[in-house]
């Protein structure tokens, strides 16, 4: 259940009178997500999700609503947030920051085939060259030095195994030399959950909250990682080349990318398991959390250390 904060009718068509949407025809939680509480409120105008950010510093959001803005004038399916009649994005609404987003069309497929892999390379090479032209930088909230301090955090709960799979991984990436890579804003967890298909095509990517300047490379294996892997964990062969052709045709990946690719892989397992074992081993207390399995992506990590070099790549 992701409704933290309980918004009221009454207050809710306060709020909206400093919009141009028209009245309130209907309020209704949404019972998916873990972070914030979401909403989806229909007005006279048309249909929206109403966010309030539960933990988020206020100061960090407007680069992620410029951002999903910025993406949306792209002709990128995005939350494109609505400005009230003082031309803001951001409010405050049950005492927390709160935001308006266009409401996109679709369902989410977690079992998606070669032919919506593929569309989704095609969607994240769209989202990184409009990225590129995005005048804000934010680093990664969850890239290297989160990493660190995550991984110290969470460290006594291991068991001897996991904590030297931590601190050999740990070492591992820090030797890695990324700055040939291709860097730019990432989504970061464009995971299938947060994409809605609309028929066959991508009708939303939402989630931008964890969005970043971080390599462009990291950003596709987190999705490769999520949208390719077999029931076991391995790499299915044909969804990711289908789903880094996609991508290559848009924007070409280079030597360098392919280089790095294994260590990528394993970064972006990395990350899943540390903040999934903090989830699991230091809960935010009264927050009500919906905790995915850390042992997923340590389970993830070993099996794409053991691949080696011999993953499925573009060619
Ligand atoms: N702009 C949107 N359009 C349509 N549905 C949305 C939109 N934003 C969120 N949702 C719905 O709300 C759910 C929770 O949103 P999400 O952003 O994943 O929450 P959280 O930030 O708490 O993880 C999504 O799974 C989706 O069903
Ligand atoms: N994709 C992450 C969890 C992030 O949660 P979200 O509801 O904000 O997408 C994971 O699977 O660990």
């Amino acid at each position: 259940m992701s409704v933290f904060t309980p918004v009221s009718d009454a207050a809710l068509s306060d709020w909206l009178a400093n919009y141009a949407i028209g009245r309130l025809v209907e309020l209704r939680g949404i019972s998916a997500g873990v972070q914030n509480s979401n909403f989806f409120v229909t007005t006279r105008l048309g249909r929206y999700v109403l966010t309030l950010f539960e933990t988020m510093p206020r100061s960090e959001l407007p680069f992620y609503l410029h951002l999903m803005a910025h993406l949306a004038r792209h002709g990128l399916p995005v939350p494109a947030p609505i400005a009230d009649l003082d031309n803001e994005y951001l409010g405050t609404l049950s005492g927390k920051p709160a935001v308006l987003v266009r409401r996109l069309s679709g369902a989410s497929d977690m079992a998606p085939d070669a032919a919506r892999c593929r569309k989704m390379g095609t969607m994240l090479a769209g989202l990184h060259l409009a990225g590129q032209r995005f005048g804000r930088r934010q680093l990664n909230p969850r890239g290297a030095q989160w990493r660190e301090r995550t991984a110290e955090a969470v460290r006594p709960y291991l068991v001897a195994d996991e904590q030297r799979l931590l601190d050999a991984e740990l070492r591992f990436q820090a030797s890695i030399d990324v700055s040939a890579l291709p860097e730019g804003v990432i989504h970061a967890d464009a995971f299938r959950d947060n994409v809605l298909w609309d028929e066959d095509q991508i009708g939303g990517v939402i989630d931008f909250y964890f969005a970043g300047n971080d390599a462009l490379l990291f950003d596709l294996a987190v999705t490769v990682n999520d949208w390719c892997s077999q029931p076991g964990g391995e790499l299915n062969a044909e969804r990711t080349r289908a789903l880094l052709r996609g991508y290559h045709a848009e924007r070409p990946l280079t030597a360098a990318e392919r280089t790095a690719w294994p260590a990528m892989l394993r970064a972006a397992a990395l990350r899943f398991w540390l903040s999934r074992a903090e989830d699991f081993h230091l809960p935010r207390s009264g927050e009500m959390v919906l905790v995915k399995d850390p042992n997923e992506y340590r389970d993830l990590l070993h099996l794409r250390i053991a691949a080696g070099d011999s993953l499925p790549w573009v060619d």
